[in-house]
């Protein structure tokens, strides 16, 4: 698929690796459909958009309100006339061990609410926007991609069980949409990043980003724009469908 005009929802699009994604794609010549919870971090965005020479508009939503997604959806394509793409990139993390013993005591560590929020947002949300876009792109007779952002913690990791099982339940949707959707047009795929240079990694301290880092072979952390990038690659290769792409510096956890 050629991203010149190609019209792409982002997820998640006001910062992070969503607003790097859009902003790369769109200084490729895509309309960014940029979708997020906080209205001042979208227009940020959007501006950055529109500064790499793309087209761009925003849409607050919840990715967990049924309502508002589908809401969101009929109007990206009313706004934009198409749907060529969706980035399942919105997320979330609420961190902590499943028990622990304290003073001879097991104590449950991970809330319930806790556990129901990451899988809400990371899982859930995702199924949700996959559901809509498919189907306005079924809809409307566009062709498209969907890719569903995933984690290195989909192996399973320590202080993470409602994080690993909600990005090891988004791998798994992308076998199971390549196959509904292909008859459709709509190819399906995956990106699984390691640990990637962020502003919350930006303002930890240099000791302990050497520790983190020490371990990834190739000795530090992944770049936004190398998300970004190999996000441009899936749209532009009709081959590439039903796999999870793993960028992690080669780190095993
Ligand atoms: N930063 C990293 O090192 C890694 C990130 N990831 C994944 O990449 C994705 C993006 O991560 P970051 O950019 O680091 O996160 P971030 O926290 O910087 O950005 C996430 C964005 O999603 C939005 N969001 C959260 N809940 C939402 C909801 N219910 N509805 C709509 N928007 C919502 C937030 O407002 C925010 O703009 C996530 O899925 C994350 O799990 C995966 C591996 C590594
Ligand atoms: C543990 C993995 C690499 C990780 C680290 C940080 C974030 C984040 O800041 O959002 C993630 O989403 C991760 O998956």
């Amino acid at each position: 698929m050629k991203l010149q005009d190609s019209v792409i929802a982002i997820t998640g699009g006001g910062q992070g690796l969503g607003r790097a994604m859009a902003e790369y794609l769109a200084g490729k010549g895509a309309k960014v459909a940029l979708i997020d919870l906080m209205p001042e971090k979208l227009a940020e965005a959007a501006e950055a958009c529109t500064n790499a020479g793309g087209e761009a508009k925003t849409y607050v939503c919840n990715v967990v309100k049924e309502d508002e997604v589908e809401a969101t959806f009929k109007t990206v394509v009313e706004d934009f006339g198409q749907l060529n793409g969706l980035v399942n990139n919105a997320g979330i993390l609420r961190d902590g061990l499943m028990v622990k013993v304290k003073d001879g005591k097991v104590d449950k560590r991970m809330e319930l609410s806790q556990w129901q929020s990451v899988i809400d947002v990371n899982l859930t949300g995702v199924f949700l926007c996959g559901r809509e876009a498919a189907t306005r792109m079924i809809e409307n007779g566009d062709q498209g991609v969907i890719v569903n952002i995933a984690s290195i913690s989909r192996a399973g990791n320590m202080g993470q069980s409602n994080y690993s099982a909600a990005k090891a339940g988004v791998s798994a949707l992308v076998p199971v949409w390549a196959k509904e959707l292909a008859r459709y047009g709509i190819r399906c795929m995956g990106i699984a990043p390691g640990f990637i240079e962020t502003e919350m990694t930006g303002s930890m301290k240099p000791e302990a980003l050497e520790k983190m880092t020490a371990g990834i072979p190739l000795k530090r952390m992944g770049k936004p724009e190398e998300i970004a990038s190999t996000v441009a690659f899936i749209f532009e290769n009709d081959y590439a469908s039903g796999r999870v792409i793993e960028i992690d510096g080669g780190l095993r956890l």
